[in-house]
């Protein structure tokens, strides 16, 4: 059994403990009644032709299974004002339990603390899973190839959209991208991080973003630590970086995001 699997059949254990609790109708009334999604597409810099900033992810993640406790986040909501300050496009809530510490309770926090679109990150496996996303505030949902079949990939897509929400499609490999590009995929993610075995290869980046097609959203994953490692993703072709680790983990996440900010676009000024 992989990592990845690992985690999923954690996953689900919740989700159905989650599901007992509040139906699938009761979160579909909960839905008509939240605020419409806000555009994380265009917020990503998706319908600008001329894309030469980078956009931040900046990630709200208590643990991993790579690192153990990475920060004692008490007030998730105090941390994304302070992502939202230092110009985050997108704030990314691991709402994951067992393995990263987080909870739904924390998407709803920064949700009424913050305008800046939302990503619920999670192991997306199940349609009750998006439906919550929405339910909670989410403007955008992950979904993992790796974790996914095809037709999986195009129905979660169908239904996140539905419900005015957009998608980050996070792939790893060529055959993953091609997955996709083929589901429809618009906001592509190349995490650096093997979800397989947890190693950390910034340099797949380089070798997989020429392979996403003209017009998608670029997005790097993982293994941003420094001004250095963002100007190589910028330079590789990214629109935009997600980062966990190196915000919860800094005294200053504010002033964080705006040197990656201007790391990227002058990496992005050379590679235009
Ligand atoms: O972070 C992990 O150890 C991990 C392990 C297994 C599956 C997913 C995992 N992380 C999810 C992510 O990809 C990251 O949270 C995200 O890209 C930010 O990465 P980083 O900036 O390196 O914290």
């Amino acid at each position: 059994m992989t990592v990845l699997d690992y985690i999923i059949v954690g996953v689900r254990e919740d989700m159905e403990a989650r599901r007992a609790q509040v139906s699938l109708e009761e979160l579909k009334e909960r839905v008509a009644g939240v605020a419409p999604a806000r555009d994380a597409w265009a917020a990503l810099g998706g319908s600008s032709p001329d894309r030469n900033d980078l956009k931040v992810i900046a990630e709200i993640k208590r643990r991993s299974p790579s690192k153990g406790d990475l920060a004692s986040i008490a007030d998730p909501a105090s941390l994304a004002a302070q992502y939202a300050d230092g110009g985050a496009s997108v704030i990314s809530v691991l709402t994951e339990q067992r393995r990263f510490g987080g909870s739904l309770a924390d998407l709803d926090a920064v949700r009424a603390a913050v305008e800046t679109p939302l990503l619920r990150k999670d192991f997306t496996v199940d349609e009750y899973q998006i439906w919550e996303a929405r339910a909670h505030g989410a403007d955008l949902i992950l979904l993992i190839v790796a974790a996914l079949s095809d037709s999986e990939l195009v129905r979660f897509s169908a239904l996140s959209h539905e419900l005015g929400m957009n998608v980050l499609v996070e792939t790893h490999t060529e055959e993953e991208i091609e997955r996709a590009v083929a589901a429809g995929a618009r906001i592509i993610g190349i995490n650096v991080r093997n979800l397989k075995t947890l190693d950390v290869d910034r340099s797949v980046f380089g070798s997989l973003a020429g392979l996403i097609p003209a017009g998608a959203v670029v997005v790097a994953e993982s293994g941003v630590r420094s001004a250095d490692d963002v100007a190589h993703y910028a330079a590789g072709g990214a629109n935009a970086i997600l980062v966990g680790e190196a915000l919860v983990s800094d005294a200053t996440p504010r002033e964080r995001i705006t040197e990656f900010k201007a790391a990227g676009a002058a990496a992005i000024a050379v590679r235009n």
